[in-house]
C-alpha cells in the first residue's frame, strides 16, 4: 500500500479510541495530536495540517455521533472527509479519443507513466498508443519501446532523428486510428527555457486535449511549487504523482497539488506497465485508513476474470469460503490474483483487511511470481485427483513421487503445500469474517453480472 506508514499511524491512532462511547476534550486532543504527527511526517505542510486538525477539532467536538456510532466510527468518518477534502479532486479525463501530452522533469517517471496511462486506456477498451518524441536523454527510445511493447500498445519514435517535434507530426500521421495518443516530452534538471520552448513546439504540433504533469512524490510538498511553475509555463489540467511506492513523502505531494490549479489524474505505485491507478480521491482515503476500496477491487477482480478467461461459474467463492480449499482453488485463485496485481495492494481494497490481516501474514505469503506459478503448475499436473483434492493428507513417500514425476525437486513440492497451507488459512480468516463486507463482497463479485455486482458504488461506510 503506498502511504503505509501515514496509512498505519492514523489506523493506530483511530485505534486507541476503540470501545469509547463519548469523547471527551481530551481524547479529542490526543487523536488530533497524532494526526498532526502523522501528516507532518507524511511533509503535508504546517499550515494545511493545522487547518484540516482545527476543522476535526471543531467537528469531533461540535458534532453529535449519529445513533449507535462508536466514537471511534464518528471520528473515522470526520478525519476521512477532511482528508478527502485534503486531497482534492481527481483530474477529469474521458474515456474517449483524446491527445495527451506528458510534461514533467528529468526522471520524474514520464516515459514508464505514457506506457501505464496506455496500458490503463487499453484495459478501458480504447486504442492508445504513445509518441516517445525524447531526443535529450541516450537510450529514451529503446525504454520507451520496450515499455510499450511490455503494455502491449502501438507506439512511434524515431531513434535516429534529434528533433522532437518532427517526431511528434510524423507519429501523429503513424498513429491515425489511436483513439488515444500520448505524446512523452524530454526531461531537463529543471524547468528550463530550452524545455519550455520545446514543450511549446511539441504543443503547437499536437494541440493535446489536455496537459499532464508528471511529477516524483519524494519532492512531497515541493510539488505545489513545481505544478505551479509548469502551469504558469505552459499550462497543465493535471498530475500524475509517481513512485508513490518509494517514499513516505507522498502525502505532501497528494495535498500540495490541491494547493494549485490542477487536479491529480494517476498514481504511480511501482516500476510495472500495471502499477498506477486511476486517482479517486474517496477510495484512496478510504484504503489509507482501512476501510478498503470495493469499487477498486471489484474493477480488478473483473480484469482478471477477463485476462484468465474465468467466468462467475468458475470463480466459486462459497466453496473456498466454507474451508474445502483444495489445489484446484488455489490454482484458479493464483491465476486470477496474478491478473488483480500485487496482493499487498489488493488486500488493501478488501474492507478491514487494510492493516489487519495483511500484517500477519508473511510478506511473500500470495507473492507467486510467474515463474513459481508455473512451477506450482507443473507441480499439479503429476498429482493425482486425490491429492489436488486433499493436499494436506500427502505423505513423503507421495511426495518423492510427485518430485519425480514433475521433475522439480521435493523442496518445491513441499514450498507448494506450504503455500497452500497460508492460502487455506487466509480464507478460513475470510470465512471468519462472517456475513461481513467479505463475504458479501466475494458472493457478488462471483455472482457478478455486469458492473461489478452493484459493489461499484459501494463507499467506505455502506450507503
Ligand atoms: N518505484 C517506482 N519507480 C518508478 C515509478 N515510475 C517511474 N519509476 C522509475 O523511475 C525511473 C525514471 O523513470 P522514467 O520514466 O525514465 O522517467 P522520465 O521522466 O522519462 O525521465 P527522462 O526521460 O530522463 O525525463 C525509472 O527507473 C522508472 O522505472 C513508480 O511509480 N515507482
Amino acid at each position: 500500500m503506498v502511504l503505509d506508514d501515514l496509512g498505519s499511524s492514523l489506523r493506530g491512532s483511530l485505534d486507541q479510541l476503540r470501545g469509547k462511547s463519548r469523547l471527551d476534550e481530551e481524547d479529542v486532543e490526543d487523536i488530533v495530536k497524532e494526526i498532526q504527527r502523522s501528516l507532518l511526517q507524511a511533509d503535508v505542510s504546517v499550515d494545511l495540517v493545522m487547518d484540516l486538525s482545527e476543522d476535526i477539532r471543531q467537528r469531533a467536538l461540535d458534532e453529535e455521533p449519529p445513533g449507535g456510532t462508536s466514537a471511534r466510527d464518528h471520528v473515522l468518518r470526520i478525519v476521512y472527509e477532511e482528508l478527502v477534502d485534503l486531497v482534492g479532486e481527481s483530474t477529469d479525463l474521458p474515456l474517449e479519443d483524446q491527445t495527451i501530452m506528458l510534461a514533467g522533469l528529468q526522471g520524474s517517471g514520464k516515459t514508464t507513466t505514457a506506457a501505464k496511462m496506455a496500458w490503463w486506456f487499453s484495459k478501458k477498451g480504447l486504442r492508445p498508443g504513445v509518441i516517445q518524441t525524447d531526443t535529450f536523454r541516450p537510450g529514451a527510445y529503446d525504454q520507451a519501446k520496450q515499455m510499450a511493447e511490455r503494455a502491449e500498445v502501438e507506439f512511434y519514435g524515431e531513434p535516429d532523428n534529434d528533433n522532437p517535434v518532427e517526431i511528434a507530426e510524423h507519429g501523429m500521421e503513424e498513429l491515425l486510428d489511436v483513439d488515444v495518443l500520448i505524446v512523452d516530452t524530454a526531461g531537463r534538471h529543471a524547468l528550463e527555457e530550452t524545455l519550455i520552448d520545446e514543450l511549446e513546439q511539441i504543443e503547437s504540433v499536437v494541440e493535446p486535449d489536455r496537459n499532464l504533469l508528471v511529477l516524483d512524490a519524494a519532492i512531497g510538498q515541493g510539488a505545489k511549487e513545481q505544478a505551479d511553475r509548469f502551469d504558469d509555463a505552459v499550462g497543465i489540467d493535471g498530475v500524475t504523482i509517481t513512485k508513490l511506492d518509494g517514499t513516505a513523502k507522498g502525502g505532501g505531494a497528494l495535498a500540495a497539488v490541491d494547493r494549485t490549479d490542477s487536479s491529480i489524474a494517476f498514481l504511480g505505485t511501482g516500476e510495472e506497465v500495471q502499477d498506477i491507478e486511476r486517482f479517486e480521491p474517496d477510495g484512496f482515503i478510504s484504503r489509507l485508513l482501512g476501510m478498503g476500496d470495493l469499487k477498486q477491487l471489484t474493477e480488478r477482480v473483473e480484469r482478471a476474470m477477463e485476462e484468465t478467461g474465468q467466468d462467475e461459474d468458475d470463480w466459486d467463492p462459497e466453496s473456498m469460503m466454507d474451508g474445502e480449499f483444495t489445489l484446484h482453488d488455489m490454482r484458479k485463485q493464483m491465476e486470477a490474483m496474478n491478473n488483480m496485481g500485487p496482493l499487498s495492494q489488493v488486500m488493501d481494497m478488501i474492507p478491514g483487511l487494510g492493516g489487519g490481516l495483511k500484517d500477519q501474514l508473511p510478506d511473500d505469503a500470495m507473492d507467486v511470481t510467474q515463474e513459481r506459478m508455473r512451477d506450482f503448475e507443473v507441480i499439479m499436473d503429476s498429482m493425482t485427483d486425490d491429492e489436488l483434492q486433499n493436499p494436506r493428507s500427502i505423505s513423503k513417500s507421495q511426495i518423492e513421487r510427485i518430485a519425480r514425476g514433475s521433475g522439480k525437486e521435493e523442496e518445491q513440492i513441499r514450498e507448494l503445500l506450504e503455500q497452500h497451507k497460508m492460502m487455506d488459512r487466509m480464507m478460513d480468516q475470510f470465512s471468519g469474517m462472517g456475513d461481513g463486507d467479505m463475504q458479501r463482497m466475494m458472493k457478488q463479485m462471483g455472482g457478478g453480472g455486469g458492473g461489478g455486482g452493484g459493489l461499484g458504488g459501494m463507499g467506505p461506510f455502506g450507503d
